[in-house]
C-alpha cells in the first residue's frame, strides 16, 4: 500500500527556504518542543483542530458543530462556543460542518503520488529560477521512508530537493534513505549548551552536534547551518560565541542567522497551546547586527 504522511501546509512561491522559487512542504511531528517554535501546530504528529473564536457566531447559526461532536468537547456558555481540548479526540467532524471555517482540521494525509502531483505543477517555475521543493515541518526526517520515496520521485522528474532539519535523526537511516536524493540541507543549530538545550527544546543537543559533524564530513552537497536568533534564549552572547567557536573548531563555514519571528504568538490561542515564552517584538537591526558580530568575532 502507498504510504501516507500527515502534511499540515504546502506553501508555493516561497523564497526563504532555498534558491529560486520553491514549494515548501510542512510535515507534522517533531521530537523537539522548542519554546519559541513558529510552527507549534507542527509538533504533534496527528491532526490539530484550529478554533478561531473571532469567526464563530453561534447566535447566527444552528450550531451543527455541537451536534456533530460525539465527545461533548463543544458546549455553549454565555452565548459563546467553548472547546474543551481535553475531551477532543481530533476527529474533525465539527470542522466538516462549520461553514464559517471557525473550526478547521489543519492538515491532511497525503500519499507520495498525491503530494508529488501537488508540487510538480510548479516545475516550470523551479526550472526557470533554479528552485525546487523544500521539506520542512515539524521535523520532516521523522517520516524518513515517505520522504525517501517522495524525493526519489522528485529527482526522477528533474526537481531539486532540500530539507530544513533540527538534526535530531538516526544518522545511518538519514545517510541511506535521504542523503542520496538531496541537493541541499539547512541544518539548525539552536543551543550549544546541553543543559540549555534540554531546558528550552526538551532534548540534549549531543546527537544534533554529532550528526552535524558526521554530515559535514561525508556530504557531497551543501550543508548550511542556520541559527535562529531567539531573544534571551539563543540570541545571547554566550550561546552565539559558543556556537561560533564550535563551528570554527570544526571548520564549518556555511552559516547564517534567522531573526526572531514573533508572529507565531497568534497561533497559541487558535491551537490552544500554552507556553511560557511569549516574546512579542521583532528584533531591531542593531540587535541583529550585534548577534552577527558575536558569530563573526569568536
Ligand atoms: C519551524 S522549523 C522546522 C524545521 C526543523 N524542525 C528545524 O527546527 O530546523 C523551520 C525554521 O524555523 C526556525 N524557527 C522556529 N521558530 C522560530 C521563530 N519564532 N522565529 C524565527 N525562526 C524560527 C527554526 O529555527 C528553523 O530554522
Ligand atoms: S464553530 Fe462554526 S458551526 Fe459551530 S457555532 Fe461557531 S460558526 Fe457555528
Ligand atoms: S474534533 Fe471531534 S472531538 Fe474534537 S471538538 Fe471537533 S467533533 Fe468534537
Ligand atoms: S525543532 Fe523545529 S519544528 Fe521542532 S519545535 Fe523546534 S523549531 Fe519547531
Amino acid at each position: 500500500m502507498d504510504s501516507k504522511a500527515y502534511i499540515f501546509d504546502i506553501k508555493r512561491n516561497t523564497s526563504e527556504d532555498g534558491p529560486g522559487i520553491r514549494t515548501t512542504v510542512f510535515f507534522k511531528g517533531c521530537p523537539l518542543s522548542c519554546s519559541w517554535c513558529q510552527n507549534p501546530e507542527g509538533i504533534a504528529s496527528g491532526p490539530s483542530l484550529s478554533f478561531r473564536a473571532e469567526l464563530c457566531h453561534p447566535d447566527d447559526c444552528e450550531r451543527p458543530c455541537i451536534k456533530a461532536c460525539k465527545t461533548k468537547a463543544l458546549t455553549l456558555r454565555d452565548r459563546q462556543l467553548r472547546l474543551d481540548r481535553e475531551r477532543c479526540d481530533q476527529c474533525g467532524r465539527c470542522a466538516a460542518v462549520c461553514s464559517r471555517h471557525a473550526l478547521e482540521q489543519v492538515g491532511q494525509w497525503l500519499s507520495v503520488d498525491e503530494l508529488f502531483y501537488r508540487v510538480a505543477i510548479d516545475k516550470p517555475f523551479f526550472d526557470a529560477t533554479g528552485g525546487g521543493v523544500t521539506a520542512s515541518g515539524g521535523e520532516c526526517t521523522m517520516q524518513m521512508s515517505f520522504l525517501h520515496e517522495f524525493f526519489k520521485k522528485l529527482k526522477a522528474a528533474g526537481i531539486r530537493t532540500a530539507i530544513e532539519t533540527n538534526g535530531m535523526f538516526n544518522f545511518g537511516r538519514f545517510a541511506r534513505l535521504l542523503l542520496p536524493w538531496l541537493d541541499l540541507i539547512y541544518f539548525d543549530l539552536k543551543l550549544i549548551d546541553e543543559a540549555a538545550s534540554i531546558q528550552h527544546t526538551g532534548h540534549s543537543n549531543r546527537p544534533i552536534l554529532d550528526n552535524l559533524l558526521r554530515l559535514t564530513e561525508c556530504a557531497e552537497i551543501p550543508v548550511k547551518v542556520r541559527i535562529p536568533l531567539i531573544p534571551n534564549i539563543t540570541a545571547t552572547d554566550e550561546n552565539l560565541c559558543g556556537i561560533a567557536r564550535f563551528l570554527r573548531e570544526h571548520r564549518i563555514k556555511q552559516v547564517s542567522a534567522l531573526p526572531y519571528n514573533p508572529l507565531w504568538l497568534d497561533k497559541l490561542q487558535r491551537f490552544g497551546i500554552d507556553v511560557e515564552y511569549r516574546h512579542s517584538a521583532f528584533m531591531s537591526d542593531t540587535e541583529i547586527e550585534h548577534c552577527i558580530d558575536c558569530l563573526q568575532a569568536s
